[in-house]
């Protein structure tokens, strides 16, 4: 039974001691170098944790034994465990909008029973399930049909932020795994986040509007961008095939079921979620499931959720010590709050997973990015990091420089060991994939051990340039190496990351289930939006914004 408010003040005896001896932590390890920390090979077996199908390696974090004992015992006295347990249970642990938290139902089982308000929610999630097969299986077969009788080939995803980042994140990743890229044969999917109506014209670029569908993917329902998108899509489709075309062309996922009839669409083709799903956790509910399930067909999508489950049974039921999750988040909290590093990056050997890092960045900073606590006193410390990142080897030619030689970017290297397009020329040492694993193994070996003054000068290195080119490493990184990457594994990496966020949040004592930094500029861009139109239909000046904004926008509108 859902209940209020579960979350406990952090301040306790407990905390404070176990926060006070990582400060410890923090001044006893100054003068320890990761080099140094490698070279003992117990304390680097004992920072290894597998779970089927992937491998954690966090013996490259500037902790010891000790360091990761009294992080557990940080855990331990925020009731992180408690914590997951409440959010499992469906207990309204955001309470700034009164909502449960519970996007491990978006998974579960269809036998579990996960009560939000009293209700059991598993039902409800697995009708909605049951709907997005069938109306999926139909497209895909042809039997659901254009306007015009045609099959719908393409499919458009409008969506913003929680609503495309998810989902597009899961469409990459599976576009070359053998088994969704031929179900998705002769089918193609596209995404339309930005207002820009360049992203307008690229989605719908060499499309035909008697074989598109279109899918508006919005929580809200109200959301100023995707609207303004969907009214232009719909146009489109209406220009070409008519009015009553909207019924056969346009789908909806939301949770305003008044909205999407407003809208002028059939609440019949809405697939509904619920308020208890945050749109950044949102990918496992029709959100990403009716596009993936129109790409790959919903077999793959329900491998996709499998691993999510899996991931979800580890993270609920593992010792800490063991449980990957939430050693990743007290790697975070170590790495922010005590090693004080602003930023951590995301790195990908694998370009299927190029969309990792932009949905984890929306996941992890929409989440973390606070200033207060649940009881809206001051963090008195800074919030979650800056996240971004970018696949390996590209990452490479790019970033590196700075990550090598100049601030310290705490750093989760992704690995793949089996890959999904195997190339191996004849004549080469090593396959294609290797030559990218080689990178995998060797990047987070630089940036801990890096290369002394002495070891250039007995290389022979002109002392001028010594200083250039010593890397003073010491830099701490993690790395997470995968079995494979296809559906099943990709629903496991997509909860891995979520629940990090969710532990790191935990600790913390803060709420990372809202986001209410996101108003703002939101209300801001609608005075302007007055303001411009008022400008456009009655002439005249803008007023009523600062001078800088002023002037600004006197300069657009006459341009
Ligand atoms: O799904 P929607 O209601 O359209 O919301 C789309 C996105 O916009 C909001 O402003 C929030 O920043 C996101 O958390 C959300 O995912």
């Amino acid at each position: 039974m859902a209940t209020a408010v579960a979350t406990k003040p952090a301040e306790t005896a407990a905390y404070t001691d176990a926060w006070a001896a990582l400060e410890a932590q923090v001044k006893a390890l100054k003068g320890t170098h990761l080099r140094d920390l490698l070279q003992d090979d117990d304390r680097c077996s004992s920072m290894v944790a597998s779970h089927p199908g992937l491998t954690l390696d966090y013996s490259r974090q500037k902790a010891t034994k000790k360091t990761m004992f009294y992080l557990h015992e940080l855990a331990k006295a925020a009731g992180v465990q408690e914590k997951v347990a409440a959010m499992m249970a469906g207990t309204k642990i955001n309470p700034t909008e009164g909502r449960s938290v519970l996007h491990v139902a978006l998974r579960a089982s269809r036998d579990a029973v996960i009560e939000s308000s009293g209700a059991n929610v598993v039902p409800d999630v697995h009708a909605v399930l049951d709907k997005v097969k069938a109306f999926s299986d139909r497209v895909r077969s042809g039997e659901w049909v254009g306007a015009t009788g045609k099959a719908l080939t393409d499919v458009v995803s409008i969506g913003i932020g929680g609503s495309y980042l998810g989902p597009e994140f899961a469409y990459e990743a599976l576009r070359m795994d053998a088994t969704a890229g031929a179900a998705a044969s002769g089918r193609r999917l596209r995404f339309l986040a930005n207002v820009d109506p360049v992203d307008v014209a690229r989605a719908r670029e060499g499309l035909d509007p008697e074989t598109t569908l279109v899918v508006v993917v919005s929580k809200t329902f109200t959301t100023a961008e995707t609207m303004l998108n969907a009214r232009t899509m719909r146009s489109w489709l209406v220009d070409a095939l008519g009015e009553a075309a909207v019924a056969k062309h346009m789908v909806a996922v939301s949770t305003n079921a008044d909205g999407v009839k407003g809208f002028g669409m059939d609440p019949e083709n809405m697939f509904g979620f619920w308020d208890w799903v945050g749109g950044r956790y949102s990918v496992c509910s029709a959100v990403g499931v009716v596009p993936l399930a129109l790409q790959y067909g919903f077999d793959v999508v329900d491998r996709f959720l499998a691993g999510a489950r899996d991931m979800d049974t580890h993270f609920a039921t593992a010792a800490p010590e063991a449980n990957l999750p939430i050693l990743m988040g007290l790697l975070g909290v170590w790495n922010n709050t005590f090693l004080g590093h602003a930023t951590r990056a995301l790195l990908p050997y694998q370009q299927a997973l190029l969309k990792l890092a932009p949905h984890i960045q929306q996941v992890d900073m929409e989440s973390n990015g606070k200033g207060v606590k649940l009881d809206g006193s001051p963090l008195g410390h800074a919030g979650g990091p800056v996240n971004f990142g970018e696949p390996g080897t590209n990452g490479q030619h790019s970033f590196y420089q700075l990550m090598h030689q100049g601030r310290v970017v705490p750093a989760d290297f992704v690995g793949v060991i089996a890959p999904q397009t195997p190339i191996h020329l004849a004549g080469e040492p090593v396959s294609n994939h290797e030559e990218l694993m080689c990178n995998f193994f060797a990047q987070p070996d630089a940036l801990a051990l890096g290369k002394a003054a002495a070891q250039l000068a007995s290389e022979g290195v002109p002392s001028e340039l010594i200083p250039h080119k010593t890397f003073t490493g010491d830099r701490p990184s993690s790395s997470i190496l995968m079995d494979r990457l296809d559906a099943f594994s990709l629903g496991q990496l997509l909860a891995l990351f979520e629940h990090r966020t969710a532990v790191e949040g935990f600790v913390w004592g803060i709420n990372s289930f809202d986001q209410w930094g996101v108003e703002l500029g939101k209300v801001l861009a609608k005075q302007v939006r007055t303001a411009i139109a008022g400008v456009r239909s009655k002439g005249g000046e803008v007023s009523g914004f600062n001078a800088s904004t002023t002037a600004l926008l006197k300069k657009f509108l006459q341009g």
